[in-house]
C-alpha cells in the first residue's frame, strides 16, 4: 500500500526541506501536505517551492478535530512532526496509532518533555556539561517524547557551545531522519 505522509513543523522547516527532498522521486512513500501552525513558519516556503499543499491551522484547530478531518480526507497514512511544538491531541494520536513518528534533539529519556524543544534543549545538555548528545526518532503517544524509540544517533560535544550542539545534532538530523521514516515505514 502506497504511503502518504503529512508533515507537522512549526519553525524554520530544514527537516521538511530534507525530508521532501528525499522522497521526491519515491512511489511507494510520497509527501501529500506540510501543516504548521505558524503562519511564518519556513516549513511552508519548502513546501510551497515543491507544489505541495500546506495548511496552516490554530491551536484549538489542531484540538478540535478539524485537522484530523483533513488528514482523513486526504488519506494521509502517516504523520511526522518535523519540529512541531504542539502536543498532538489524543483523538489524533489514536487514529495514528504507530504511524505519527517524531524527533527530538536529544538522547531520550533524558532531555524530554514539556519544555524541551529547540535550544532550550541544547541549552540543558550544555549547562550539564554532557560529553555527548545526538537524536532520538520515536513514535508518538499520548504524552510528550515517551513513545517507543525507534532510532538514535550520537555525536561528541566536548568543548561545544550551546549552538556547536545545535550544529551538530542538526546534522544528525539531516542525515538519518529520512532514512529512518523510510525504513519504518517499509518494514510495518
Ligand atoms: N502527543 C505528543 N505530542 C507531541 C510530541 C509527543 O511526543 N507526543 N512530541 C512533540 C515534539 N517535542 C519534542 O520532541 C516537543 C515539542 C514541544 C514541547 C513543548 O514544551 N511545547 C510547549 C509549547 C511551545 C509553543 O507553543 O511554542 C508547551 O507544551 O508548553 C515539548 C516537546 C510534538 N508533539
Ligand atoms: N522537541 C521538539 C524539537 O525540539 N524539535 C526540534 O526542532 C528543530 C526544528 O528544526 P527545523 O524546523 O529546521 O526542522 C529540530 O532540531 C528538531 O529536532
Amino acid at each position: 500500500m502506497k504511503a502518504k505522509l503529512a508533515l507537522l513543523a512549526s519553525g524554520t522547516g530544514t527537516n521538511v526541506r530534507n525530508i521532501i527532498a528525499h522522497f521526491e522521486n519515491n512511489d511507494a512513500i510520497t509527501v501529500d501536505c506540510v501543516i504548521t501552525n505558524k503562519s511564518d513558519a519556513g516549513a511552508l516556503n519548502f513546501a510551497l517551492e515543491k507544489d505541495i499543499d500546506a495548511f496552516v491551522f490554530s491551536k484549538a484547530e489542531f484540538n478540535d478535530g478539524s485537522v484530523l478531518e483533513l488528514l482523513k480526507e486526504r488519506g494521509v497514512t502517516h504523520v511526522i512532526l518535523a519540529g512541531f511544538l504542539l502536543m498532538i491531541s489524543p483523538a489524533l494520536v489514536d487514529h495514528f496509532k504507530d504511524r505519527i513518528l517524531n524527533i527530538h534533539p536529544a538522547l531520550l529519556p533524558n532531555y524530554g518533555g514539556k519544555g524541551m524543544y529547540g535550544m532550550n534543549v541544547h541549552n540543558a545538555v550544555y549547562e550539564n556539561k554532557e560529553s555527548k548528545s545526538g537524536i532520538t526518532i520515536h513514535l508518538v503517544n499520548e504524552e510528550y517524547d515517551k513513545g517507543k524509540i525507534l532510532a538514535q544517533f550520537e555525536v561528541d560535544i566536548e568543548g561545544c557551545s550551546p549552538e556547536e550542539i545545535s550544529s551538530r545534532v542538526r546534522d544528525l538530523e539531516q542525515q538519518y531522519f529520512p532514512g529512518v521514516i523510510e525504513d519504518y515505514i517499509t518494514a510495518n
